[in-house]
């Protein structure tokens, strides 16, 4: 998606092109009017007041460097001293950037009166309260509980109040804090807590105080960001890409977005104007780094959302290349955030090789938030779901929504079979629409578009719309077909239920779905939800189901606790389980010996001492 300040932009150096004796490597548009201009001499409108920013390990300059679990207090002076980096070189450029900038909040501000009408019950960030959390690691910072203790500086502090965000998130109470502290991040949360501030916040704030922000290497055709967030798909990171426009809204952080099925040269036109942050998908990503149009080298932030999901076998070696196989610092020498909602046990070992030192964070049950989102399971014959879900629309049109616009999501298992129900649907007097991987990109983002605004309230779609979409009045999800995956089914169903709003999802269940039964009653009834008898009938039947949050009281649980995953490293530093509102604890659990996965086989085959849980172990180990 093209940045606004990008049409008919030149290229020129941070202070304002001719004239220019700062050195800087930045390129920023200037607008034609403005150009052969003397730099301005303004201050930047929202200079920052105080900001920290993360204890790199790779800032050369100490901008903003603090000690882990230090306080944050340093003053302007620590951003104006050493290396001529910080705000003062670039005034002119930003003032420039900031006199063009579109405002993103212009959007909502169209839509406001009629989102407040349809919204009005408002958010009710009191239902997750009481949500238990998990953290550990070496000295954790503990959480805050306002925003106003969070030291983000005034340019992001506006953004925030332009947001309408009164109070920090439970994870972001907790991980804004930690990332701040310059420590490395795996964060589980549940769907639609606020996951993306939560690592957005701490990115924005670290580049504007960064000493890398000014001096960056300058070659013709190569973009250095300072700031990489990557996200499994493009509907996503297109997302992801709109928040942090409004979240570095006048701050001159400027932030790109590249995916695939867009065409390239838009992009690469974006890139070469000077990009802060890079929000990208993996495959497009590869293509612009092997084209040499994009270098990691500068690359201060890491963030993966849905990172699991990056890490599993469809995505891991394109990431293990941008990653480790690239320019880009290693960890240590970069920061590194993992987050999402799920988080199996075999990832996390995984997502270990990326992390330094790093804190686990585990905030609320996976799956559901406090019983936001009411599940029901029905018993469905292949044959009869079409029938079935034209009840569940017909109840929902009769039930009515005070004149608001519900909108219904409903998973189906392949491209074909979104097809299909599309028409049928359509045919059948129901506005639809559907989202997969064989429409082209126009068509999925047209789909988007029309299920967004409600002129076709229903959408139709595979795992492509299971992730991180955040669409407000999704009342419904209907689960047509369910995933094998349950993780998948946590995702699907945190497509409704957002932001401390109720919502309802419906999971069509037969024969077919035998092996999801353990899983699913599992899930459910951490999540206080009512389990049907003949579904509890079927789980006790079903052959081991595979429970990928095993041992956890709400499902995130760091695998660094559980010895035999630990993979001969000694490296869990303890844990902290406490309440959202609550501050740290106390550490010091037991490290556990380490168990091999030799051991466990050896332990089994002389039938010496099988401790409990051991083949539950080797089984998950490989199957
Ligand atoms: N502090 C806050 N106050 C009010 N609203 C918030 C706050 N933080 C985030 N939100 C809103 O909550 C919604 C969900 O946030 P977000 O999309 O980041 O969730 P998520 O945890 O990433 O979900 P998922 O796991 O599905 O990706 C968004 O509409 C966002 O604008």
């Amino acid at each position: 998606m093209p940045t606004p300040w990008t049409d008919s932009a030149e290229k020129v150096a941070v202070g304002g092109g001719p004239g220019t004796t700062s050195g800087a490597s930045r390129t920023t548009y200037v607008p034609p009017h403005l150009r052969n201009r003397p730099p301005s001499s303004d201050p930047p409108a929202a200079a920052p007041v105080s900001y920290a920013g993360a204890a790199f390990r790779n800032d050369p300059q100490g901008y903003g460097g603090l000690p882990v679990g230090g306080s944050r207090s340093s003053g302007p002076e620590n951003y104006r001293s050493g290396g001529g980096g910080g705000w003062n070189n670039r005034t002119g450029g930003l003032d420039r950037v900031r006199e063009r900038e579109a405002n993103p909040f212009e959007d909502d501000i169209d839509t406001e009166q009629a989102s407040e009408e349809q919204d009005n019950t408002g958010i009710n960030f009191d239902a997750y309260e009481d949500i238990p959390v998990d953290t550990s690691g070496d000295n954790v910072p503990g959480p805050v509980n306002t925003f106003a203790k969070i030291d983000l500086g005034e340019a992001l502090n506006q953004n925030i109040r332009r947001c309408k965000y009164v109070k920090p998130t439970p994870v972001q109470r907790h991980a804004i804090p930690i990332s701040l502290a310059g420590r490395d991040l795996m964060a589980c949360a549940q769907t639609g807590s606020g996951k993306t501030a939560a690592f957005c916040f701490p990115i924005i704030s670290g580049i504007m105080t960064s000493s890398q922000f000014a001096q960056r290497p300058r070659a013709p055709r190569t973009a250095f960001p300072l700031a990489l967030i990557l996200s499994p798909t493009r509907e996503l990171s297109c997302q992801i890409h709109e928040e942090v426009r409004k979240f570095a809204y006048q701050t001159g952080v400027r932030v790109v977005v590249a995916y695939g099925g867009a065409p390239i040269n838009q992009q690469l036109r974006d890139l070469e104007r000077g990009v802060d942050i890079l929000v990208a998908t993996p495959g497009r990503l590869v293509d612009l780094l092997e084209r040499g149009r994009v270098s990691l080298q500068m690359i201060m932030y890491l963030a993966l959302d849905e990172a699991d999901r990056m890490l599993d076998m469809g995505f891991e070696p394109q990431i293990r290349r941008i990653v480790q196989q690239m320019d880009m610092p290693p960890p240590g020498a970069r920061q590194t955030m993992l987050f999402s909602a799920t988080f199996p046990k075999e990832i996390q070992s995984l997502a270990a090789d990326f992390l330094s030192n790093y804190v686990f964070l585990a905030v609320g049950r996976v799956g559901s938030s406090t019983d936001l989102i009411v599940q029901r399971v029905e018993y469905v014959h292949e044959s009869d779901k079409r029938s079935h879900l034209m009840d569940l629309l017909h109840a929902q049109r009769a039930n009515g929504m005070d004149g608001k616009q519900a909108l219904t999501l409903v998973f189906v298992e392949t491209k074909k079979g979104a097809d299909s129900l599309e028409h049928w649907l359509f045919i059948n007097g129901f506005p639809a629409t559907s989202i997969h991987g064989d429409r082209t990109q126009q068509e999925r983002e047209h789909a988007l578009r029309s299920f967004k605004c409600g002129k076709t309230p229903i959408l139709v779609a595979t795992d492509v719309a299971a992730r991180g979409l955040d669409i407000p009045h999704v009342t419904q999800v209907v689960n047509f077909d369910l995933p094998n995956d349950i993780d998948d089914y946590v995702h699907r169903i945190g497509r409704t239920g957002r932001a401390g709003k109720t919502g309802l999802a419906t999971a069509f269940f037969n024969e077919n779905n035998a092996s999801l039964a353990r899983p699913l009653t599992d899930l459910m009834q951490e999540a206080n939800q009512e389990v049907p008898a003949w579904l509890s009938q079927f789980a006790a039947r079903s052959s081991y189901g595979k429970n990928r949050h095993g041992g956890g009281r709400y499902g995130g649980r760091d695998f660094r606790r559980d010895a035999s995953f630990s993979k001969g490293m000694d490296y869990y530093g303890g844990s902290n389980v406490n309440y959202s509102h609550g501050a740290s604890g106390a550490y010091g659990e037991a490290h556990g010996p380490v168990v091999t996965t030799d051991l466990l086989l050896s332990r089994l085959l002389t039938c010496d001492a099988v401790v409990n849980g051991d083949i539950l172990e080797l089984v998950q180990r490989f199957s």
